[in-house]
């Protein structure tokens, strides 16, 4: 089995330095500013709690760079609005039955990628790392390095799950299989919710009565669409002792991955697939999502703004929602 991590950011770095390290055959596609510097450095600076280490590991710039094999397990760990050209990209690349496994936020794309791929997987990522400077990635998860549910979308098990779980648990990494993947996936949507809360606001600002309201809208939508749903945020049991919050040598937490785009004036934010999907939901089950609504545009906003993270403060936030 090889890994494919496509999208070598704060997870897919994460992923790839630690299945590379544990001896697994893992090979990345970058692009842009974190190709040019991993070349320029010879490997990805991979910073843990555990210590910093120049990894090595093959890296390409697009999946056409490859000579894809049956045996293959491609990761897709670039944000949502970058799925759908991605998956063309595998597609026009001779990609065909291999494993398709979203590593990703938001439930939109497992779907994009069944339209092309017939053997696809949902993976739930509960893993805080970083991404701001090209050629580094910072993952602050300890002991696990991170905690994934893992399953056949949209549900079941099979040789591949059991494969990739074991070895997610070789590279120090905590593997869920689950029968019923995306009602952690949708569980894990409703935290998300709160990324650009954060970008907004700034690292910290994810919790608190307005996101509870943000998540409520969410609960209301769920509970329309008969959407079955798992909460596994910072209460999951799981997560004590397991997977927590630890320190990385001279360097402190940059917040989610809403906010690290706007840190690193990517042009692009998550919004529409976190946010967005549960306005989606709304309109197409006749429930109302103005928070949701509200907070897509302001997400948009702040990317065309070229805004820093925190740059509005929450009673200006709440002006702009409506409350
Ligand atoms: N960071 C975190 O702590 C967590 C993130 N997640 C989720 O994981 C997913 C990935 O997030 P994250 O790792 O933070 O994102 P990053 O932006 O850090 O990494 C994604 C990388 O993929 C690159 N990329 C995008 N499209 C392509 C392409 N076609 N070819 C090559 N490279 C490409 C991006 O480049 P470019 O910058 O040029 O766009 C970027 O370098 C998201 O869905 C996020 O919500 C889940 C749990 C925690
Ligand atoms: C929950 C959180 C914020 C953890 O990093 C996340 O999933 C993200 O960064 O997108």
């Amino acid at each position: 089995m090889r890994f494919i991590i496509y999208g070598v950011g704060a997870i897919g770095g994460t992923f790839a330095a630690s299945l590379a390290s544990a001896g697994h055959d893992a090979v990345g596609i970058a692009r842009g500013d974190m190709l040019a510097a991993i070349r320029a450095n010879g490997g990805l600076t991979f910073r843990a709690t555990t210590g910093s280490q120049l990894v090595n590991f093959p890296v390409v710039g697009a999946p056409d760079e490859l000579e894809f094999r049956p045996d293959d397990v491609i990761f897709l760990t670039m944000k949502g609005q970058h799925t759908a050209p991605a998956l063309d990209e595998l597609r026009a690349a001779g990609v065909t039955t291999q494993a398709v496994v979203c590593a990703q936020n938001g439930v939109n794309n497992e779907r994009l990628a069944l339209r092309l791929f017939p053997n696809v997987y949902a993976m739930t990522v509960m893993l805080p790392a970083d991404y701001v400077t090209p050629g580094e990635v910072i993952c602050y998860g300890t002991p696990k390095r991170g905690l994934t549910d893992l399953g056949r979308y949209p549900h079941g098990l099979d040789d591949n799950v059991a494969a990739i779980a074991t070895a997610f648990d070789s590279a120090g990494f905590a593997a869920f299989p689950l029968e019923q993947v995306m009602r952690s996936k949708y569980g894990k949507l409703r935290d998300n919710l709160g990324n650009v809360v954060e970008a907004a606001l700034g690292h910290g600002s994810r919790s608190g009565p307005l996101l509870e309201a943000i998540q409520a809208e969410a609960e209301a939508v769920y509970a329309a669409a008969g959407i079955d749903w798992v909460a596994v945020g910072n209460a999951d049991p799981r997560r004590k002792g397991l997977m927590e919050m630890g320190a990385v040598a001279g360097v402190t937490r940059t917040g989610g991955s809403s906010i690290q785009s706007l840190k690193r004036g990517a042009g692009t934010i998550e919004t529409d697939y976190l946010n967005g999907e549960i306005v989606l939901l709304g309109r197409l089950h006749g429930v109302p999502t103005p928070l949701n609504a509200g907070l897509v545009t302001v997400g948009h906003e702040l990317v065309a703004k070229g805004a820093s993270p925190g740059s509005m403060t929450e009673a200006e936030l709440r002006v702009r929602l409506g409350l």
